[in-house]
């Protein structure tokens, strides 16, 4: 069984003559401590696939197993339990708390776990150490979403999962982060998934995930991932 399975999953919104198939028999599987990028454009399904991986949404039909758990047959409560404990989400504009300083933003979400780490030292890996009395307001994009990925990682995820994580970044900025979710992969151990709309990127993964209209339509493991420095697009 692989780390990930998202077997024939179904999305549906609305009803009758307004029905929208957001996912359509949507499968793919992701291995522990892979680096998976999803591709594909716009209104392909792949934010909701990754909504329903964070628990944040379920499934019409289908099945999806993370770490053995089922995910479809969670209650409220348990879903709860499920993204305190094993999810880290970096979304495009990092929703930091404002009134919060960088290292309040990640002791907050770190609080709300189990088992997490210490908010100064991965403050510190993403190359904070300096800035973590700042808010959100005094720091550029590419630093909000470093305190960003350090508020995720904070909380020892089993599943980090990145929606444009580099969509509001200049290139040189973008890459950086890239390089960051690339190390914490490589490094932490963490398994890791990347929406894009970049192509160039695919080199970066061991999985390559492609969406068209909620189907899956391509899925191809990488054997010799390429370090995000090497690639220019
Ligand atoms: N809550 C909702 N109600 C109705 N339709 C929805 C809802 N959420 C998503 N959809 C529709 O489902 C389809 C897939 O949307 P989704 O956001 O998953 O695509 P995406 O591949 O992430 O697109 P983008 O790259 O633009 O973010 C789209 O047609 C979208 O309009």
């Amino acid at each position: 069984m692989a780390y990930v399975e998202f077997n024939n999953v179904c999305k549906e919104y609305g009803s009758g003559e307004g029905l929208i198939k957001a996912l359509d028999q949507a499968s793919f599987t992701v291995e522990e401590g892979q680096l998976a990028v999803i591709l594909g454009s716009s209104g392909a399904g792949k934010t909701t696939a990754l909504n329903i991986l964070g628990g944040m949404d379920s499934p019409t039909r289908g099945s999806v197993l993370v770490d053995g758990k089922d995910l479809a047959g969670c209650n409220n409560r348990e879903l709860t339990k499920y993204r305190r404990n094993d999810i880290g989400f970096v979304f495009q504009f990092y929703n930091l708390v404002p009134n919060l300083t960088a290292l309040e933003n990640v002791e907050l979400a770190a609080q709300i776990c189990q088992d997490s780490m210490d908010a100064a030292e991965v403050l510190r890996k993403v190359g904070l150490g300096e800035r973590m009395n700042n808010f959100p307001a005094q720091l550029s994009g590419g630093e909000q979403q470093r305190v960003a990925i350090a508020r995720a990682v904070a909380k020892k995820p089993k599943l980090l999962l990145c929606d444009e994580p580099t969509g509001a970044l200049d290139y040189s900025t973008g890459k950086q982060i890239l390089q960051i979710l690339q190390d914490t992969c490589r490094k932490d151990d963490i398994t890791v998934l990347i929406i894009t709309h970049n192509s160039a990127l695919a080199p970066m993964a061991d999985k390559l995930i492609r969406f068209k209209s909620g189907k899956v339509i391509a899925e191809k493991v990488n054997d010799t991932p390429v370090p995000i420095e090497e690639i220019e697009w």
